[in-house]
């Protein structure tokens, strides 16, 4: 039961599923499992779109209903900035426009606060963590990889002169292989873009927290934590303290751990009638969908691979409610298989392939025994429960920092198998380089494949001790709840301090 002297985490995430989850469940591991006594309180900022306010809401429902000590505050709209040229600038600047709101409910709050934790895009609301005398942390939703660029983000852009895709060579970023330019995150691609000066801005403002917690491991990427913890990524200064606590599998997919009464999902039912890592699952996140030549393309992959199959195929987002979305949230709909797939496809791979037009149990389905390899767009929650579980990969990046991420599963950690993708047509991928690429993954005899398997069985072992008792991530938990309670402080309110 917390007391008036509880400490409150207060948290501010963006609305997206895949940062507010992860930052609520890895504050919950905070509450549960870091041995000092706190309670969290949700800033909850009005989402710009109708589907993702409808989204946030499930998610309030639920985590109200989940008996733990969460409590929810209501932040007042703000209008949103109506000339973003990207989405990047207007997630960052609408977040900002906030900072009043955020200011007030913080100090307002009557007890002590041990630390607003702010989403990746909020980390400029540092400064109102610090006029109200309160510990700021930036949670990590993504990769140490794009922390640490992120971080050395204001080097580069002192030492790079010209657009990335012009350098010659790689781009240097501490604690991982040379980068080839066509692996950068989107946000930094294009210079004279808002998005990438936004993005330096937050590397710069990163530096400014009390703290960093990230969803990753130490021993999942050694090489980018120890660059900051060393200070390569900004020399001559010290970054703030990183948590590496993961990885914390975000809940609230929509995922179906039903009583054993229920029949399962369809997609399990058919899991069970297949044979221990036969089957190949592709499954492109909550925002990715594909165009009806590239879809031909896939179909031809599957069908001349010969491999079992389980593909998660979404259509178009509709147009009234999803694309253009200002936060680039371009959900995808149910699709028509009907329409999508070629005549015949689905009878000539009966019994061999399911193909699911709706919203997926990702979770449940890379745990299952049948399933051997995953084609995924490489975000970084659907990366953590492949590892979970041990299913090597084949990332086929499509948005956001997904470039940098298949760079890293590849070339750094090893557990998954390279695809070409054409990053200058939109992502395309030929049915050829899917053909191979899915054998490899799935046993064709190949080097690069035997390699992925193996790595990824031995992170499955490394992401479960990480964050047993003992384990890493248990250890970073532990520090920090430790500096939580350590600097939990009664807000300085404005009105006292002005
Ligand atoms: C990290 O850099 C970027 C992140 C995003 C981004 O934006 C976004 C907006 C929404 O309204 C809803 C979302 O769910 C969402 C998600 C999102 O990034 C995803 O974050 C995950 C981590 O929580 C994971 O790392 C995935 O790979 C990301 O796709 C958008 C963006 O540019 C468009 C970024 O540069
Ligand atoms: O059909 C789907 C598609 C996605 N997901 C879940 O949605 C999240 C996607 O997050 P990720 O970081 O991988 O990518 P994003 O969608 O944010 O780009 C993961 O937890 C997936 O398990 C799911 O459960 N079913």
């Amino acid at each position: 039961m917390a007391t008036a002297a509880t400490p409150a985490l207060v948290l501010l995430p963006e609305w997206g599923t895949g940062h507010l989850m992860s930052m609520v469940e890895s504050c919950k591991r905070v509450l549960l499992g870091g041995g000092r006594k706190f309670f969290i309180t949700l800033l909850v900022m009005r989402p710009p779109t109708d589907e993702a306010t409808s989204e946030v809401e499930a998610h309030v429902r639920r985590e109200a209903a989940s008996g733990l000590d969460i409590r929810f505050h209501r932040l007042p709209a703000v209008e949103p900035p109506a000339d973003a040229a990207g989405v990047e600038e207007f997630i960052a600047r609408y977040i900002q426009l906030h900072a009043p709101h955020v200011r007030d409910a913080v100090a307002g709050l009557g007890c002590p606060v041990a630390a607003l934790v702010l989403d990746i895009f909020a980390a400029p609301m540092v400064d109102v963590a610090r006029d109200l005398g309160v510990p700021s942390y930036v949670f990590m939703s993504s990769t140490g990889a794009l922390l640490a660029l992120t971080l050395h983000l204001p080097v580069l852009d002192e030492l790079v002169t010209v657009e990335f895709d012009e350098v010659d060579g790689e781009v240097d970023v501490p604690g991982l292989p040379p980068l080839p330019p066509t692996s950068m995150p989107c946000p930094v691609e294009d210079k004279k873009s808002p998005n990438y000066t936004w993005f330096v801005h937050l590397g710069e403002r990163y530096m400014d927290a009390t703290g960093i917690i990230a969803n990753t491991a130490d021993e999942l990427e050694p090489g980018p934590l120890a660059a900051i913890a060393d200070g390569r990524c900004v020399p001559g200064r010290t970054a703030p303290p990183v948590y590496p606590i993961g990885p914390v599998l975000s809940l609230g997919s929509g995922n179906t751990k039903k009583d054993s009464s229920e029949p399962p999902h369809e997609c399990i039912a058919w899991l069970d009638a297949q044979p221990p890592a036969s089957v190949v699952f592709l499954c492109f996140g909550s925002m990715g969908w594909f165009e009806a030549p590239q879809v031909m393309e896939i179909t031809a992959a599957l069908e001349r691979s010969g491999h079992r199959f389980l593909w998660v195929l979404r259509g178009p987002p509709a147009a009234e409610s999803g694309a253009g979305a200002p936060d680039g949230s371009e959900h995808p709909t149910d699709a028509n298989l009907d329409e999508l797939l070629p005549g015949g496809f689905l009878d000539r791979t009966k019994g061999r392939g399911l193909v699911w037009p709706k919203w997926a149990p990702q979770k449940d389905i890379l745990g299952h025994p049948a399933v051997g390899g995953f084609v995924t767009h490489g975000g970084w929650n659907s990366v953590l429960e492949s590892l979970w579980h041990g299913v090597p990969m084949a990332p086929w990046p499509l948005y956001a920092e997904q470039h940098l991420n298949a760079f890293e599963l590849v070339a750094d950690m090893g557990v998954a198998v390279p695809l070409k993708v054409d990053r200058k047509r939109g992502n395309f991928v030929e049915a050829a380089e899917l053909e191979r690429t899915v054998r490899s993954l799935m046993g064709g005899g190949s080097e690069e494949g035997r390699k992925a398997r193996e790595k990824a069985a031995e992170k499955k072992a490394v992401c479960r001790n990480a964050v047993e008792d003992g384990g890493s991530s248990h250890a970073a938990l532990q520090r920090l709840s430790e500096a939580l309670h350590q600097g939990a402080a009664h807000p300085k309110t404005r009105i006292n301090a002005e």
